[in-house]
């Protein structure tokens, strides 16, 4: 399957150093996973959490998409983190803190045909997105909105306005290059209302889902980004009634009052395209 025409409403994020919660996530309803080797595991777990994250991916994860977060290659892990992670069983590799396209060409370099991610958190990657987005290799991108934040000096805040230019330019540049893009982590894990608020502003933003740091999260961001049955409806009877318009040589139709035209059509399709294949990652 196409990697972008997947879902991607939870990513959750498991540090690869945790042998229970690599375990666990085979139970848990999401779309993807970021098995993580930077940020969650201490440096003195780094080599082992290699070995243990190899063994689980090939125990497999079924249809969940598979993503190995590596150290960015000017650390001490990261040539070594690269070359195992080439060696795993996974879908892709995310490298973190990329400042532009020359990162990744390092990192393809060593990982070859694999499909690459990369984590949006520093200034340059954030004025460089266009030409990380156009790398053949990218995949897709993950904010990282601990970081762009950390970078910025910015505080957080619940409407998340510092991190707008960062989160509209990344937008542009993955849409322009049709590459996926997933919302930064809700630090707050037990803060349900926050978590909700935050991903209906992805949602609305157009980002494809947000990435994760604990299993109780998943359900609500499951639940924002699926298209409800009301938007399949609508969009079912958008297509029937553009359908409907052309046999009578008309261009556009009116349904609930509102004009739709070949561009709503196209919206409704994919709507529909992601209902699909949801449906299908949860048929397991
Ligand atoms: C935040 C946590 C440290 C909390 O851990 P813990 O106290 O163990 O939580 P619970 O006791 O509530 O856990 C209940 C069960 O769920 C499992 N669990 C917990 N977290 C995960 C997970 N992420 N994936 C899968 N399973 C998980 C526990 O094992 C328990 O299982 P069981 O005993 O069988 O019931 C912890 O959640 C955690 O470590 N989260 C991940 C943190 C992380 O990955 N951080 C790095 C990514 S965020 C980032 O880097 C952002 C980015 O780069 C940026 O710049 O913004
Ligand atoms: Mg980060």
């Amino acid at each position: 399957m196409d990697m972008r025409a997947r879902p991607y409403r939870s990513v959750l994020y498991i540090p690869g150093s945790k042998e229970r919660a690599l375990e666990k996530a085979r139970t848990l309803p999401v779309d993807a996973i970021i098995f993580d080797l930077e940020d969650a595991v201490a440096p003195a777990e780094k080599p082992a959490a290699r070995d243990t994250l190899k063994t689980a991916l090939a125990q497999g994860y079924g249809k969940r998409t598979t993503i190995v977060r590596i150290n960015a290659l000017d650390t001490e892990w990261g040539r070594a983190d690269a070359e195992a992670a080439a060696q795993m069983n996974c879908d892709a590799i995310l490298l973190p803190k990329v400042d532009g396209p020359e990162h990744l060409d390092a990192l393809a370099q060593i990982t070859g045909d694999t499909p690459l991610w990369a984590m949006m958190e520093t200034p340059k990657g954030m004025l460089r997105a266009a030409e990380i987005a156009a790398h053949p290799k990218l995949a897709g991108m993950v904010m990282g909105t601990n970081d762009l934040a950390k970078e910025l000096q910015s505080r957080f805040r619940p409407d998340r306005l510092p991190m707008m230019t960062g989160l509209g330019l990344c937008l542009l540049a993955a849409k322009a290059h049709g590459t996926v893009i997933v919302d930064g982590v809700y630090n707050a894990f037990k803060d349900d209302d926050g978590l909700r608020a935050e991903c209906e502003q992805g949602r609305d933003m157009g980002t494809d889902g947000k990435t994760l740091i604990h299993p109780a999260q998943v359900e609500i961001a499951n639940e924002t980004f699926a298209p409800s049955q009301a938007e399949i409806d609508l969009a079912q009877r958008q297509i029937d009634a553009f359908e409907a318009a052309g046999k009578e040589g008309q261009a556009v139709a009116v349904v609930d009052g509102k004009i739709v035209e070949n561009l709503h059509v196209a919206t409704a399709r994919e709507t529909l395209a992601k209902a699909e294949a949801i449906a299908a990652l949860s048929a397991e």
